[in-house]
């Protein structure tokens, strides 16, 4: 292959753009009406996609109160509300195929994103299910596309059981549905390996968080 060549795909690999969910999207039944859809390598250029948005979004720390204590939430955070734009175009076209295959089972559209960025092995998410607003009671999803280094995400049920565990990263996209989030919780463990920069953005609907 010539070099001239080899360039021109690289260059059009790197433009980021969400591939379409079909073929490649897998699902994986839970218990008690839980799933997780998995679709591998989603977003093409995710690397440069992750260093637009680590560049250009207002990332902000949070402190939380802990028991007695306030402490400082381990990553960086952003949200954008219904209604406010995207920090990037293929994040706007990325919910587009959300909203396309997944609206007649989900009922209404994706509305919100939040991003994480976890700076190192020491950022993590502790054990919860997105239960803020209705995922506390009503079936829902929530679409996690990843960029970055790849850590795993870890999914038990909460009535007790072994963790499953999805190595996600550079791309992939899962999706919790079901009742995911109220039967099942889901973590970004911390890890003493070293580990690159890893950003998460969750397309929730309205209400969910
Ligand atoms: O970063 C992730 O993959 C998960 C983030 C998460 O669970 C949340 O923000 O609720
Ligand atoms: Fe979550």
């Amino acid at each position: 292959m010539s070099v001239a060549l080899q360039h021109c795909l690289w260059a059009e690999s790197a433009d980021p753009a969400p591939q379409p969910l079909v073929p490649g999207l897998t699902r994986q039944h839970l218990s008690e009406g839980a799933w997780v859809d998995l679709r591998r390598g989603w977003m093409d250029g995710a690397d440069a996609l992750f260093d637009d948005l680590a560049g250009s979004v207002d990332w902000h720390a949070e402190r939380r109160p802990m028991y007695e204590r306030v402490v400082d939430v381990p990553r960086l955070l952003a949200f954008y509300a219904e209604q406010v734009p995207l920090p990037h175009p293929a994040l706007v076209q990325a919910k587009r195929v959300l909203d396309e295959h997944y609206q007649d089972e989900l009922g209404e559209p994706f509305a919100t994103a939040g991003l994480c960025l976890y700076r190192d092995g020491r950022d993590s998410v502790a054990w919860h299910g997105d239960r803020i607003g209705r995922g506390s009671s009503h079936d829902t999803m929530v679409a996690i596309l990843v960029l970055g280094a790849p850590r795993p995400l870890l999914l038990r049920p909460r009535a007790g059981g072994p963790s499953l565990r999805f190595p996600l990263g550079h791309g992939d996209l899962i999706v919790m549905g079901g009742s995911c989030q109220r039967t099942w919780e889901h973590a970004i463990p911390k890890t003493a390996q070293p580990v690159g920069p890893r950003i998460s953005v969750q397309f929730r609907p309205r209400g969910v968080r």
